[in-house]
């Protein structure tokens, strides 16, 4: 058996002297970095790369430099303060906001690596990915837009990796848990997909795992959003369409040019709460409560739980539901957050690959991209 050291994985060896793997020199690496949206996953991150730094460099020879951040309204550019690169909050220099003045100077000088990791939920930002891919930019995210957008989009992006920027997205779908990877994988190793079926959504598991007729389902919505599961406005989780994203991103994945619309999705937003803004929706999101009461009261009849299930086959059909399912069933025994997804493939035909765990909630999405990161830095060239 051959035992190769990650690149990013050389600390002091632990082991006895005979299975001791030789001391090496880290290979010595920059990566400029630029985040977009430090919003709850954004900050997340921003925390987990400063407690890393030291780490990396002295590990790894990693440099991940903080360069900048950049939110809606006003951006923050070059810091030399480490303890400053995560409380951007109470940085010194702020400008406004301009995404390509952001991203020129993340970039900088000929030949330096960088990186823009977008931690927004927004289409504007996602519309920017095939530019900065295609002038060298690699682009890490967890917003699903881009994966699950506008297709001539979508191949832009595609197109612009080939350039040798490179795109990562394993926190869009299940946050922290390896979906996408799994999958492509699984492809790339000349398996076909027959179906996916599971829960995709954090927010969804934990609100049927709580609802238990105790407190108004309005209540548990409510500490699921300050929990930071839920997505920026609550109704992208209950609408279905959050999911429906996640299928739409894993459909593309194993070659199938989905769309949204292809997708068929029952939503739980009743239609006079579907328009509202936002404070005006969660003001009134106690009307919420007598739908789902009556919900679950006629699973517990049927001798039932609540699971928000998704499927996919291999021809492109694709469906998101509230399913009342038998407390037999895998996914009845899930917990807090947990996504469950379930891979029938040519190999995994009879008894299907599962990747289970939680799949909401800023710090292990934030662990989701920051491993992205690292995938990436791996593959540096050594230089600048
Ligand atoms: N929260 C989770 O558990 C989770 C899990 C997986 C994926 N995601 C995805 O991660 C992303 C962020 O989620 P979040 O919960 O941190 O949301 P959030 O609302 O807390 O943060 C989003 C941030 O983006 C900023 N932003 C909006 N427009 C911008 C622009 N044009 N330029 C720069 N910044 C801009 C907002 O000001 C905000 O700070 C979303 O795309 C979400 O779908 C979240
Ligand atoms: N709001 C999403 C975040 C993870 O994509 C969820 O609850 O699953």
């Amino acid at each position: 058996m051959n035992i190769c050291a990650s690149p990013l994985a050389e600390h002091p060896n632990p082991l006895p002297p005979a299975l001791a793997l030789p001391t090496r020199t880290p290979r010595q690496r920059t990566l400029a970095v630029g985040v977009v949206g430090p919003g709850r996953v954004g900050s997340a991150l921003l925390e987990q790369l400063r407690a890393a730094q030291p780490r990396l460099a002295r590990d790894s020879g990693l440099d991940l430099r903080l360069c900048g951040v950049v939110a809606s309204k006003r951006m923050w550019l070059d810091c030399d303060d480490p303890e400053l690169n995560a409380r951007h909050h109470s940085a010194q220099t702020w400008r406004p906001s301009d995404l390509d003045e952001f991203a020129a100077h993340v970039r900088g000088n000929e030949g330096r690596h960088a990186l823009l990791v977008d931690c927004s939920a927004n289409p504007a930002v996602a519309a920017h990915y095939p530019h900065w891919l295609a002038s060298g930019i690699h682009v890490v995210t967890p917003n699903k837009l881009a994966g699950s957008g506008d297709l001539a989009q979508w191949r832009a992006i595609r197109a612009a990796c080939t350039h040798g920027a490179r795109f990562r997205y394993e926190a869009t779908v299940c946050a922290g848990l390896p979906v996408v990877q799994t999958l492509r994988d699984l492809l790339d190793t000349g398996d076909r997909m027959l179906s996916i079926e599971g829960m995709f959504s954090g927010t969804l598991a934990w609100l049927y795992n709580r609802h238990d007729g105790q407190l108004p389902f309005s209540t548990l919505l409510r500490e699921a959003h300050a929990l930071g599961y839920t997505e920026p406005d609550p109704r992208t989780d209950l609408s279905g369409i959050d999911v429906a994203r996640k299928l739409v991103i894993l459909a593309r994945e194993a070659g199938l040019p989905l769309s949204l619309e292809d997708v068929e999705v029952e939503s739980l937003v009743p239609p006079a709460l579907a328009a509202l803004p936002l404070d005006a929706f969660m003001q009134r999101a106690h009307e919420l409560d007598a739908p789902m009461a009556a919900r679950l009261a006629s699973a517990h009849t049927a001798g039932g739980v609540l699971r928000h299930v998704a499927s996919l086959d291999h021809a492109g059909r694709a469906r998101v539901r509230l399913a009342v399912l038998p407390s037999s069933h895998a996914f009845a025994h899930t917990r807090l957050t947990d996504n469950i997804v379930q891979f029938r493939t040519e190999r995994y035909r009879d008894n299907p690959l599962l990747v289970q765990g939680p799949g909401a909630g800023p710090e292990v999405t934030a662990a989701g991209v920051f491993a992205d990161m690292l995938r990436i830095a791996e593959s540096l060239a050594v230089h600048a």
